[in-house]
């Protein structure tokens, strides 16, 4: 594994975190951090323990040790609606959008949930998701994969987070929409955004990542850099079933 440091500075840093259904511990002293401006895409097996890790971090699993970190302020005991308000946001895999909610009610339902300041107004991810402005009035269920994603993408980014969270974005998505996605998380991030992703789609992680963490076991196993990762030994230890 390469050691890495822990800087202070980072907008998220987690330190030996064990996350727990119930009785059954699923992370093991798990660390990582993230940098403004950058994307850490924390891979693995099935099962590895990722979206645990996420949310172990959001606040929606528990977790009985470990330290969270948002932009230097412990956030590890609060509950998760205080965890989104400092700017913490969870793109959860899946439920994508409130269904019978149109585009728009979909977006006001997340605007002013954050009591920080932020750049984010509907208009301005209307500006990042032209489509989603064309959208505005049809329901939630009506839209497409790839549009439901844009639209939860939306949402957490009108939470104002300094740190956005996305548990396998590209998830049943065309290939044309998740070069978009990707493209689109680049430029969050160069804007300053910290990302912190899981993906099945290993092509698109090592795309577009700075940094990544392979997980093994509920334990971050290895850290490097994306093209470190693309490294057929490593990706054959860390992935190949
Ligand atoms: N709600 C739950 N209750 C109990 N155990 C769970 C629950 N969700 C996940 N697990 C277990 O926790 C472990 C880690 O699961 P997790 O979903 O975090 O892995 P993952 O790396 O995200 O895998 P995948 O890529 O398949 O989603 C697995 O052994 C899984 O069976």
């Amino acid at each position: 594994m390469t050691t890495a440091a822990y800087p202070v500075s980072a907008a998220l840093t987690v330190n030996n975190l064990d996350a727990f259904y119930g009785k059954c511990q699923v992370t093991f002293d798990a660390q990582l951090h993230v940098g403004r401006g950058e994307i850490v895409a924390l891979l693995g097996r099935n099962g590895a323990g990722k979206t645990t890790t996420l949310m172990a971090i959001a606040g929606f699993v528990t977790a009985r040790r470990g330290k969270v970190l948002l932009a230097g302020n412990e956030i590890a005991t609060a509950p998760a609606f205080r965890r989104v308000r400092a700017g913490l946001s969870l793109v959860p895999s899946g439920s994508r959008s409130l269904g019978s909610l149109t585009v728009l009610e979909n977006l006001q339902t997340s605007a002013g949930v954050s009591a920080r300041n932020g750049q984010w107004s509907i208009d301005k991810v209307f500006g990042l998701f032209p489509k989603l402005r064309q959208l505005a009035g049809s329901q939630g269920r009506q839209l497409s994969g790839g549009e439901r994603q844009m639209l939860a993408v939306g949402r957490a980014l009108l939470s104002q987070p300094e740190v956005l969270m996305l548990d396998e974005p590209s998830e049943g998505l065309a290939p044309l929409v998740v070069a978009e996605l990707g493209g689109m998380l680049r430029r969050l991030a160069d804007a300053g955004l910290a990302v912190l992703l899981t993906e099945q789609n290993h092509g698109l992680a090592l795309d577009i990542a700075d940094r990544v963490l392979f997980m093994e076991k509920g334990q971050i196993a290895w850290e490097g850099s994306a093209s470190e990762a693309k490294d057929p030994e490593v990706l054959g230890r860390y992935l190949s079933v």
